[in-house]
């Protein structure tokens, strides 16, 4: 008996720079990157550049398990790859084609000599947790970019310090190419997705939704009026506290008041900062690190988004 036909790819899936070079380009390019194993965040992302796009325009989603931004102990092993899936997942969004390099295509000469440089903001709260992450993030983000040229690319604001750093490179670089953020996308409860929600146990994500709770209740003295910088950390930290004496604990890497264009901790001295803020947190469960972050307004009670 013939063995049953394959389900037909519902959109190209391109392993080569040759195969994505002879993609005809139609309209304007959005581009949305990804490590794989999609979820309705990166749903979301494919969605806006489906929009930003247009219907005369052209979508591209790549998929690449990055090594240069894993450092040693790090889960590049495990990392989920499910491929085929994300293509599903991918032209259901609205992909027109997934580009999905195996990484001896990316770094044909094995790891690069030459590379991105994320500067001292590189350096602050995820970089300071994860040597050399943002070099070798930003690294592939340049070459990703050279490989699919887009007019525009999207990020998620759940990495928030990415994005930025992604903003900062195509500023001072002078890439061709316009980056915009897609806000993050919660689970009911709050719980920010990741593709490394995963990996948790069922008491180990009742544990992580202590992060999205420390970042509301941070959020909400804002929006209740008079908090300040100091009040904020306050009303994070103790919810932070209590979910350390849970079982199993929550270990907390950093909680960090920030201004989101350079990473740098908000002044605690009331009225010292105005504006936009981002208050992000990072904390292990388990073997599994996740982050995630707000954005609040400082100085104008009630300003909150
Ligand atoms: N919940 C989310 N909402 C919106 N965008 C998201 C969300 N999660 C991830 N993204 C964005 O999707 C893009 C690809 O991210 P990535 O593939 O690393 O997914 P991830 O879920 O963040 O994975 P990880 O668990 O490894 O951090 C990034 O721009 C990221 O900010
Ligand atoms: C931007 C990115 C695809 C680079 O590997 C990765 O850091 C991610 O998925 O956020
Ligand atoms: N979503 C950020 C990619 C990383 O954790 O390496």
């Amino acid at each position: 008996m013939p063995a049953p036909a394959a389900e037909p790819t519902p959109v190209p899936v391109l392993r080569t720079a040759a195969e994505l070079r002879a993609l005809p380009r139609r309209g304007r390019r959005a581009v949305v990157m990804t490590m794989g194993a999609l979820h309705e965040g990166h749903a979301a992302l494919v969605r806006a550049a489906r929009q930003r796009a247009g219907a005369g325009g052209q979508v591209v989603v790549t998929v690449f398990v990055n090594p240069l931004q894993f450092g040693a102990g790090e889960d590049l092993d495990r990392y989920p790859r499910t491929l085929d899936a994300d293509v599903v997942v991918a032209a259901g969004a609205g992909a027109d084609a997934v580009f999905a390099p195996p990484v001896a295509e990316v770094y044909p000469g094995g790891e690069p000599e030459v590379r991105i440089s994320a500067g001292p903001m590189g350096e602050r709260l995820e970089g300071a947790s994860r040597p050399g992450h943002f070099d070798g993030m930003l690294t592939v983000v340049a070459k990703l970019l050279h490989l699919t040229a887009p007019d525009l690319a999207l990020y998620g604001e759940k990495d928030a310090q990415q994005l930025a750093l992604i903003t900062r490179m195509v500023r001072d670089l002078n890439f061709p190419v316009e980056v915009e953020g897609v806000p993050t996308v919660r689970e009911p409860d709050g719980l920010a997705l990741s593709s490394r929600n995963r990996y948790l146990s069922e008491a180990e994500r009742t544990t992580a939704l202590a992060l999205s709770r420390a970042l509301f209740a941070g959020r909400d003295a804002v929006a209740a009026g008079g908090a300040g910088p100091r009040e904020v950390r306050q009303a994070a930290e103790a919810v932070l506290a209590q979910a350390r004496r849970a079982r199993p604990p929550l270990v907390p890497d950093y909680l960090a008041l920030v201004d989101p264009a350079h990473f740098t901790e908000v002044p605690a001295e009331p009225g010292a900062y105005e504006g936009e803020a981002v208050l992000a947190v990072a904390a292990r469960v388990g073997t599994t690190r996740l982050i995630d972050n707000v954005r609040l307004r400082l100085g104008r009670p009630g300003g909150v988004r």
